[in-house]
This record gives structure tokens, C-alpha cells and sequence, in this order.
């Protein structure tokens, strides 16, 4: 039986990059560029002024005040055709192009300005408030190598260099299937004994959070035919997740139908708590995760061996959420022999983050995952831990927003 970290590993050997496509430039937000790209000019274009001021020769400024003749005006994106002859000054405003002759720009508080003429106040320097053609990127250069995740940053960057079409590696399709008999469809009113089938919902919210679309299948009934006929649908997509009918009840089908349908099973089991009965296959190269069905054992096995493997399928280069150190800051027990991830609540003091159980570790209390803010993961062979262990924190949102100053 692999361990957390033996099961993460297997998984990620056996998923890799899916194709690309090119997408215009906001519908590439949040993915990862799949080739170089490269700047088709120099990037500022040309020399422009960084401020509203004046154009002049440096030279002539040498010693001040000075006063020059101003024989044009240059407005960003407005007349080119300025230039600077000796004694003499242009007008320009921030983002217009540098006029010939001049080599300097003095910003409007540095100058006097009278009919037709400028006088130059304090000293300058050759090259002052110029930003210079191609200083941020040189025609030819890669602005981003095949692998950057693009966000707003990135946005701008390729907005500015004309790409309105970016080539990305495909997003993840994700079929998710529910396996059982007390399943019903969300909409339908439960009677005793029956469960909406909430697992695919929280699986598709998942899938989206990390970048891929969801594709619901549905429920597959505790029968072979129904699993066998939603399971040959599931594997049309890049990955299928199972949930439920992977522990050892009698109904557990999902393993066996799909070794009849020539899935190779990788392994089942781990020795992690929730998440035990987690089985992973691979069909011909298409991943398949079955998650145990209790619903939080559903989100944490998604969080802890789905998530990452969509990320690399997805073509991010960096795929694994980091632990973090905290403290537990009351006792806890704990299944011995197995990683166990309780839920947490985190609070921040003298800069730690403290830890206490979210309430009820049962893996079908939903109140539980709700309040939690992280998993912290406790000692294989721990029985009890106590207050002040230092223990890793798998966050599951952001925790250190603050509130809005009163
Ligand atoms: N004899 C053993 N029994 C169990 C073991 C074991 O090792 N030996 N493991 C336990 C653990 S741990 C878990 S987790 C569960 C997982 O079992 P399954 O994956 O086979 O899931 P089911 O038994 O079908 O369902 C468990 C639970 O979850 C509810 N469920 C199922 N599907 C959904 C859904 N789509 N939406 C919402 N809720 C769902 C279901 O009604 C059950 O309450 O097995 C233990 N048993
Ligand atoms: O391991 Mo099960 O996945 O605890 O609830």
C-alpha cells in the first residue's frame, strides 16, 4: 500500500501535458503558455518622454537658467515631426515620441514658461526622463518561455506585443461519475435512505477551481451495465473520476468493471486517512482517479491527488501545493498507522499559524470542511498528539486576508 507521497508520485509519472490550442489573449487568463513566444518588435518602440515637459538639448542647458525657443508640440499620439535645433525646445507630454535633436526632457516644474519661449530652471542631464527603444524587450527575444503561467501581468505584456491570439496548453475535460443506488439527482427532494448525489457537484466546483471543465455524467447504478456504459462515456474525456463503490462492500463495483474494461490499476489504498480506499488506473493514457464516496473524503482525495495532476495535464510547471509549518493549538487523536489530514481552523498569532480541529472528523460531516481553512496533516504513527506540535498545513483558501480598516 503506497504512502501520501508514493501515491502523489505514481499519479504524476503517469499523466502528462495534454495538446495545445490557441486561444484569444483573456481566455489564455490562468493558463500556461505551450510555446516560446517570442517579441515581433522592440519593446518601447521607439525613445518616448516619460514626463510632460520640454524637449531640449542638453548641451544647451549647461548652464542655467536658460532660456530656449519652443518650435513645436508634441502630444502623446499626436504630431511626430518635432524636432530640437540648437537653442531651442519642444513641448511634449508623457508617451510622445522623442523628437530628433533632443536629448533630454525637463519636466514642466523645472521650467518658466513666457510667449513662445522656456526657461530652463534647473540643471539636466543628458538622457533624463528618456525611456529608450527596446529597454524593457529587444525585438526577436523570448518574451515568455513555453511553460509561464499567464496572469494579468502576463496580460499585458503579450497585449503590448500584439498577441491577440495565444497559444496555451488545452484545458483538462473532466468526466465525473456517481456510483450508487441511494444516489439522487440535485433538484429531487431526498427521502430516507436516498442522497443527493452532492459529490459530483463538489467534484465539478473542483475540476473549475483548478482550470478544467467539468463533464457530469452522472450516477452509474450499483449494477455492472450501468457502470460499464458511464465509465466507456467517461473515458471520451482526458480524465475520469469516480466517486463512491471503491471500498469493500459487496456493491463496490467501480474497480472491477473497470478492470474488465482493460484499465490498469496502479494501485489501491493508501495509507492515508480520510482517502483510504482511493483507487488510481490509467486506460489507455487516460487517468482514472476513484475517490471514496464519503463526501469529504471525496474533496480531500481530490485536493490531495487530483488537483495536481490536472496542473501538470494542464501544462503548469509547478503543480503541488506547499505544506506550511503551524502549530496544533489543542490535543488530538488520531487513527494510528495512517497519515491522517484533519480539518483545521486556522488563527494567526505572534505571526504562527495555530490549528484547531474544525469539529467532527468524519468524513461524511460537511459542517466540518465548511469552518476548516486547511488540512494539517498528523503523524503516521502518532496515536494522540498534543498541543503544540509543530505539524504541516495544507491551506485550502486564502487565510490571511484582513477586513477592511475602520
Ligand atoms: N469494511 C469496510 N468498510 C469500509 C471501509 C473499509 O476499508 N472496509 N472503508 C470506509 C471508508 S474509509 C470509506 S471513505 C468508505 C468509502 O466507501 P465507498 O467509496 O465505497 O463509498 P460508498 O460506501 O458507496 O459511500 C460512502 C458514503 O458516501 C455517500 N456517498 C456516496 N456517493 C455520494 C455522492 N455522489 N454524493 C454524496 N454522498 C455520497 C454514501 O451515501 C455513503 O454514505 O467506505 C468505508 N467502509
Ligand atoms: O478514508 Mo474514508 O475516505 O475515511 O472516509
Amino acid at each position: 500500500m503506497p504512502g501520501f507521497e508514493e501515491a502523489r508520485r505514481i499519479i504524476l509519472a503517469n499523466v502528462q501535458p495534454l495538446g495545445e490550442e490557441r486561444v484569444p489573449l483573456l481566455d489564455a487568463l490562468g493558463r500556461v503558455v505551450s510555446q516560446d513566444l517570442a517579441a515581433p518588435w522592440d519593446h518601447p518602440l521607439c525613445d518616448f518622454s516619460a514626463m510632460d515637459g520640454f524637449a531640449v538639448r542638453a548641451a544647451d542647458c549647461a548652464h542655467i537658467p536658460v532660456t530656449l525657443t519652443v518650435t513645436d508640440y508634441l502630444p502623446a499620439g499626436g504630431s511626430i515631426e518635432g524636432s530640437v535645433a540648437a537653442g531651442c525646445a519642444n513641448k511634449i507630454m508623457t508617451g510622445a515620441p522623442t523628437p530628433p535633436g533632443s536629448d533630454a526632457i525637463v519636466p514642466i516644474e523645472e521650467v518658466t514658461e513666457g510667449e513662445g519661449t522656456v526657461t530652463v530652471r534647473e540643471p539636466v542631464r543628458p538622457g533624463q526622463h528618456i525611456r529608450r527603444q527596446g529597454d524593457d524587450l529587444k525585438a526577436g527575444t523570448v518574451i515568455f518561455p513555453a511553460g509561464t503561467v499567464i496572469r494579468p501581468a502576463e496580460v499585458s505584456m503579450l497585449a503590448s506585443m500584439g498577441k491577440a491570439v495565444v497559444p496555451v496548453r488545452r484545458r483538462a475535460r473532466v468526466a465525473i461519475l456517481s456510483t450508487g443506488d441511494e444516489l439522487i439527482d440535485l433538484g429531487q427532494s431526498p427521502t430516507r435512505g436516498k442522497v443527493i448525489n452532492s459529490n459530483a457537484l463538489s467534484l465539478a466546483a473542483a475540476v473549475r477551481d483548478a482550470g478544467g471543465v467539468p463533464v457530469l455524467l452522472g450516477i452509474a447504478r450499483d449494477n455492472r451495465e450501468s457502470h460499464r456504459e458511464k465509465m466507456l462515456e467517461g473515458l471520451k474525456c482526458d480524465v475520469l473520476i469516480t466517486s463512491a463503490g471503491v471500498s469493500a462492500g459487496d456493491r463496490d463495483l467501480v474497480r472491477a468493471v473497470l478492470a474488465e474494461l482493460g484499465a490498469r490499476q496502479l494501485f489501491w489504498k493508501i495509507d492515508i486517512k480520510p482517502g483510504g480506499p482511493t483507487a488510481f488506473a490509467v486506460k489507455d493514457g487516460i487517468p482514472v482517479f476513484s475517490l471514496p464516496g464519503n463526501p469529504v473524503s471525496t474533496m480531500v482525495t481530490f485536493e490531495l491527488f487530483v488537483r495536481p495532476a490536472l496542473m501538470k495535464m494542464m501544462g503548469h510547471p509547478k503543480v503541488i501545493r506547499p505544506f506550511v509549518k503551524g502549530v496544533l493549538a489543542e490535543d488530538v487523536r488520531k487513527k494510528q498507522g495512517k497519515l491522517n489530514f484533519i480539518r483545521v481552523r486556522i488563527e494567526k498569532e505572534d505571526g504562527r499559524y495555530l490549528a484547531y480541529s474544525a469539529g467532527d472528523q468524519h468524513t461524511g460531516v460537511l459542517s466540518t470542511i465548511v469552518r476548516s481553512d486547511a488540512l494539517a496533516a498528523l503523524p503516521l504513527d502518532a496515536a494522540q498528539v498534543p498541543a503544540g506540535t509543530e505539524v504541516d498545513l495544507l491551506f485550502l483558501h486564502e487565510v490571511d486576508l484582513q477586513e477592511e480598516p475602520r
